[in-house]
């Protein structure tokens, strides 16, 4: 059945354009003021926004190993009521998929148990944590779409120059979860005001920064496409700026968190407002959003962490790192960023589809094309809700934007054509 999309808001040329918009087979066929229906099925999305399916370049799915927090579909089901049709998802699973058989298992499970485009990143060393590498080449032929350790840094310089030099070679991605951890103190939270006012052990920003300066000369050297995964402090935004205009290879995520929020809004002992890296302080979020306006920062990607209610009721020193992220993002990143004036709806959408496609290479996500696979959502910007838990599709609804209201809700999403999210 060929689908109209009549009175389409379309996000399509870096533009945003009143027209109609037709699918036949799955693929965008046609773009136009007025299309007639022949015998199409009609949608009337009513000048509603109907971007790109969005596209995570980061999120934490929990199958194998740990499906009480989050299975592929629960995770995917998610990822459409958040307007995202293309997701990367971090190897940290169990078994963590550092092998041929492992690596085969986990893409047919996400084939198989997804709802979209599930993107699945290979480790770049033996369960994440051991200084060996995997067999780059072969891992990547078998559909690694880029390599990670999230979760970890690699700590042996000399491991991470050999992945980058086998990853430049085949043309991949390396993404980097920078943190050293013998300068992670055993820390729940930012080393600042907030630990001392809680009595908490903090994370200093050195962890983070230090790492990445070593990654960037690294980079350098190899030529790698090197990615830093989100992003938190003033002085790591200096350095990718400054490694940029060096031509140095590099791109940077930042989350949704570590955009809204600093130290200062953690006021009780409450773990949800707890994740790696933690919430820095307002001077480092200030720092992010010029860093995302003068575009050092390429994309936003939600780290969506989800875990069980038990596993983040404990408080700081016991409960997990990680919020949940991708039924909120869209909402949010509108509603506060747009909304207010610090970047427009364009910039917004290219911060969350358009950037993260190009940059790693996904030839068919992010982008409306003729002839291209259809994967868009309809989004009203005037519909303003509050985040409940009761309407997350997630498993975890660890997330501390619970009772805020937002603007922009997903009415539908369509991944190949196919319905995946009605409201
Ligand atoms: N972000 C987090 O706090 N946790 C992530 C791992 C990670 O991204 O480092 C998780 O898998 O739970
Ligand atoms: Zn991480
Ligand atoms: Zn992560």
């Amino acid at each position: 059945m060929n689908l109209l999309v009549k009175n389409a808001k379309l996000f399509y040329t870096n533009k945003l354009i009143n027209c109609d918009l037709l699918i036949e087979n799955g693929k965008f066929s046609k773009i136009a003021e007025n299309i007639h229906p022949q015998g199409s099925k009609i949608i009337d999305a009513k000048f509603n926004l109907v971007t790109p399916g969005l596209v995570d370049v980061h999120v934490h799915f929990r199958e194998p190993g740990q499906v009480h927090k989050e299975t592929i579909e629960t995770g995917t089901k998610a990822s459409a009521h958040g307007g995202f049709t293309t997701v990367g998802a971090m190897p940290n699973v169990i078994p963590v998929p550092d092998d041929a058989e492992k690596f085969t298992k986990q893409i047919e499970l996400n084939k198989k148990n997804s709802v979209i485009h599930t993107l699945q990143y290979a480790p770049v060393t033996k369960d994440e944590t051991s200084d060996e590498l995997v067999d780059i080449e072969k891992l990547s032929k078998l559909g690694a779409f880029a390599f990670s350790n999230d979760g970890h840094g690699i700590m042996n310089a000399k491991s991470m120059f050999d992945a980058m030099e086998r990853i430049a070679a085949i043309n991949s991605h390396l993404a980097a979860h920078v943190e050293d951890k013998n300068l992670f103190n055993k820390g729940v939270i930012n080393f600042g005001p907030a630990a001392i006012r809680l009595g908490l052990p903090g994370i200093q920003q050195v962890a983070e920064t230090s790492q990445l300066a070593r990654d960037l000369m690294l980079a350098k050297e190899t030529g790698v496409h090197y990615h830093v995964c989100h992003i938190s402090t003033k002085d790591g935004v200096d350095l990718v700026r400054v490694a940029k205009d060096a031509g140095i290879n590099v791109t940077c995520e930042v989350s949704p968190h570590h955009l809204l929020l600093s130290e200062d809004d953690i006021l009780t002992n409450d773990a949800n407002f707890k994740m790696n890296p933690p919430l820095r302080s307002e001077n480092d979020r200030q720092a992010l959003i010029s860093g995302l306006q003068d575009g050092t920062i390429d994309m936003i990607a939600t780290d969506h962490a989800p875990h069980a209610e038990n596993e983040k009721n404990q408080g700081f020193k016991k409960s997990a790192f990680g919020i949940t992220g991708i039924e909120t993002s869209f909402p949010l990143m509108y509603s506060r960023l747009v909304k207010t004036g610090i970047i427009s709806l364009e910039k917004l959408l290219n911060l969350m589809s358009t950037n993260p496609s190009r940059i790693f290479d996904l030839n068919e996500a992010g982008e409306i094309k003729l002839g291209q696979k259809a994967d868009f959502s309809i989004i009203n910007l005037d519909d303003e809700f509050e985040i409940n838990k009761a309407d997350f599709i997630s498993k975890g609804f660890n997330s501390p934007f619970i009772g805020q209201k937002v603007f922009g809700s997903v009415q539908q999403t369509y991944c190949d054509g196919q319905l995946v999210y009605s409201k």
